[in-house]
């Protein structure tokens, strides 16, 4: 077991009541190194929750083993070492902006690890000026914005993220992205980010897991060489537009060979 890096090793994970015959992930090997932004994409059902649920800790597999940074998930999970942020944004409703950031980095403080500064996370995100007004008075993506730099402030040595920026037009996800780039590019957090945009993934990451389903599978590991740090222009980048081709080619080829019969409609 490696300290400096997430090792998945044969993780099988048949839900209750699922066909065994069909994991819900079978066999699944990944290596995140300590740092690194790694983003999983694939068709629905191919597993890529469970597998975060997995390096939560809030999954068990059937199979396999899971190891982060040498400890287990759920070791990492009570030092309060993991943070995961899912799809919308859970905020409390009477708490302000500022405090929402600030609570649990009192609430879940680390031992010997200082929590995030709120204000500095609320400027790091551009929402230093709604630091008073409470969730109900921002849009979706604000919030999402909120729910980012609270899921920083515990510093966690690994964020899980799903699909925080689905529920989120075009625009203000890619402003998002940005933000998001700027705070891990600060905390040096090891990210691991489910998402079905290949844009947002190739903008974002390290490295990019193509994964199949029925049964989920890793298709192919693609590395993602555009330097860093990147800005708005990453765009305009004509390598950002060559590794887009290759994980849009993978990912072809990872649903024709996860796809049912019923799925194959004849052209
Ligand atoms: N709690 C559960 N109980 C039973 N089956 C489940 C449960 N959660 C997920 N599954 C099944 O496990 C498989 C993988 O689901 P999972 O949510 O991990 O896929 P996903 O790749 O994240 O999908 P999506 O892209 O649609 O969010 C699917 O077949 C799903 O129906």
């Amino acid at each position: 077991m490696s300290d400096d890096r997430i090792e998945v090793r044969g993780l099988t994970k048949t839900y209750e009541g699922g066909d065994p015959a069909r994991p819900a992930l079978d066999r699944v090997d990944l290596d995140v190194p300590r740092r690194h932004f790694v983003s999983l994409i694939g068709p629905s059902g191919c597993g890529k929750s469970t597998l975060l649920r997995v390096l939560a800790g809030l999954e068990r597999p059937d199979a396999g083993r899971v190891a982060v940074f040498g400890s287990t998930p759920e070791r990492m999970c009570a030092a309060k070492a993991v943070g995961l942020v899912p799809q919308t944004p859970a905020l409390l409703p009477w708490l302000n902006v500022r405090r929402n950031v600030a609570l649990p980095s009192r609430v879940n403080r680390r031992a010997g690890n200082a929590a995030g500064d709120p204000d500095e996370l609320l400027s790091m995100v551009g929402l230093e000026d709604v630091a008073r007004k409470y969730p109900h008075q921002l849009s979706g993506g604000m919030q999402q914005r909120v729910a980012i730099a609270r899921a920083f402030g515990i510093r966690p040595d690994v964020l899980l993220m799903d699909e925080p920026f689905s529920a989120l037009d075009e625009f203000t996800r890619e402003a998002l992205q940005l933000h998001l780039l700027r705070l891990w590019e600060h905390m040096s957090t090891t990210v691991v980010f489910v998402t079905h945009s290949v844009r947002e993934a190739v903008t974002l990451s390290d490295e990019i897991v193509v994964m199949s389903a029925r049964p989920g599978r890793v298709h192919e590991v693609l590395p993602v060489d555009l330097p860093r740090p990147r800005g708005s222009g990453v765009t305009a980048d004509p390598r950002l537009h060559r590794v887009e081709d290759r994980v849009r080619a993978s990912l072809q080829v990872a649903w024709e060979s996860g796809a049912a019969p019923d799925d194959l409609v004849p052209l």
